[in-house]
Formats: C-alpha cells, sequence, structure tokens
C-alpha cells in the first residue's frame, strides 16, 4: 500500500475516534502519525465547542501539537485517572492485544493506557493481523544492564537488535535504551511478556496485552471496521 493511501486510511480511523470524544472527559492521547491526525480532528471538534476536563499525552511530539491548537496539556501524575485514551498501534492481533512502541514512547504508553477506563486503537487495516507478527518488539531497557539483557535475548533466540539514532544509541525520554526483538512471529505474546515483566532490567516492552478495549480500523476498501474486546 502506498504511503498516500495509508494516510488516508489512517485519517479515516482518526476522524471516527474523535467523533467519539465525549464533552468533559479526561482524555488521554496516544503517540504517531495516526495520532497526529486525530490530533487535528480534534482541533476541529474543539472549534466547534468541545471542551475536556484534561489532556494528557504520551510524548512532545503531542504535546506541542494539541498546544498549537490551543489545548492545555497536563502530566499524567496530575490526574487521578483517564477516562478515555486514544493511541495507534504497530500490530493488533484477533484478541485485540497489540506491539506499540514504534516511535519509541511504550513506557508512557503503557502508564497513560494502564491508568485509563477505556482504551481505543486507531489503525489501518495492513496492522492487524491473527498472529503478531511482521513487526519487531521494542524493549526498554536501563542502560546499566543493558549489555547483559542484550547477551540473554541472544541466548534465548529473540534477535535482539539495538534501536539506533544515526551512529549512536537510541535514548528514550527516561534515558534508557530499547533493543528491538527481531521476531517473526510472536505465536504466545502472554508468556514473552511474563518473560520481560521479570527480566530485570527490562523497564518495559511493547507487548500491550488485555490494553485494548476498541479498535477502530480502516481498511483498504475504504471501509471503517470497529472491534470490541470481550473482557
Ligand atoms: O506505539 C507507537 C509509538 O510508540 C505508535 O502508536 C505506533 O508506532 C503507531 O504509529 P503510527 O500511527 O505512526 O503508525
Amino acid at each position: 500500500m502506498d504511503k498516500q493511501r495509508q494516510d488516508e486510511l489512517k485519517k479515516q480511523a482518526a476522524q471516527k475516534a474523535a467523533d467519539l470524544v465525549e464533552n468533559g472527559i479526561i482524555l488521554g492521547v496516544g503517540t504517531g502519525s495516526t495520532v497526529a491526525f486525530f490530533i487535528d480532528a480534534l482541533g476541529k471538534r474543539k472549534e466547534e465547542g468541545l471542551s475536556l476536563k484534561h489532556i494528557v499525552t504520551t510524548s512532545n511530539r503531542s504535546k506541542k501539537q494539541l498546544e498549537g491548537l490551543g489545548f492545555k496539556v497536563d502530566e499524567l501524575s496530575e490526574v487521578d485517572h483517564v477516562d478515555l485514551t486514544v493511541d495507534g498501534a504497530d500490530r493488533v492481533n484477533s484478541d485485540l492485544d497489540g506491539i506499540k512502541g514504534g516511535g519509541g514512547a511504550l513506557t508512557l504508553e503503557k502508564n497513560v493506557a494502564a491508568n485509563s477506563t477505556k482504551n481505543i486503537w486507531i489503525v489501518d487495516g495492513s496492522k492487524v493481523h491473527d498472529v503478531l507478527q511482521g513487526f519487531p518488539l521494542p524493549v526498554e531497557v536501563l542502560p546499566i544492564s543493558c549489555e547483559q539483557n542484550f547477551k540473554r535475548f541472544e541466548e534465548k533466540g529473540l534477535k535482539p537488535v539495538w534501536r539506533m539514532d544515526g551512529e549512536k544509541r537510541y535514548v528514550t525520554h527516561y534515558g534508557n535504551y530499547i533493543i528491538d526483538l527481531g521476531l517473526d512471529k510472536i505465536e504466545k505474546p502472554y508468556d514473552l511478556a511474563d518473560y520481560l515483566d521479570h527480566t530485570v532490567g527490562v523497564v518495559e516492552h511493547g507487548l500491550f496485552l488485555n490494553i485494548c478495549d476498541q479498535v477502530i480500523i480502516a481498511q483498504d476498501d475504504g471501509t471503517i471496521v470497529e472491534q470490541v474486546k470481550e473482557h
């Protein structure tokens, strides 16, 4: 699919999500190119009178865009919960579990999502697969033990690759590194998440399991499909 078509689809999914935002709520806004379209659509809704109690976001990029449209953005620590978070995803499977963190913002994204009553993901059809596949799994690691983590992942056959920023290792918002696991398929995401959750030095990983409540998919044929998770 060419980029222009993919952007059109992202825009459609983003518009649909913006239509679902209710007045007076505490809204979480994610990160990425699909979310950028969502923020544009939210700006239009603001012009039409939408008023939100608070907005929190998961990256400086989204914060800047929101502030440029006149929204006041708060920190997650300043709100006691989030009513709804709208975010993109890199992959989503039929159980509405997914891979996120392609943009490197996984730690804040997971913290905002975990504190949200409802999470909606907006994606184009290319991100949806029965089994999570075709996208490296980001793992954020502390610099102090990152070499040991990398070696263990290698030994375990997890195909680790350092995320780079030019010649240097990519550094996250929190001063950590990202190791991308180049797995072909993740057949058992809950087992892998359990391993990573119990690995010292891992700050966070991009397996977002049992978090998404609803996914809005803009399909290549122009139709929008909504799937709701049965918890
Ligand atoms: O998880 C993310 C950033 O860390 C994004 O939501 C994900 O990478 C999707 O991005 P895009 O909408 O640009 O395809």
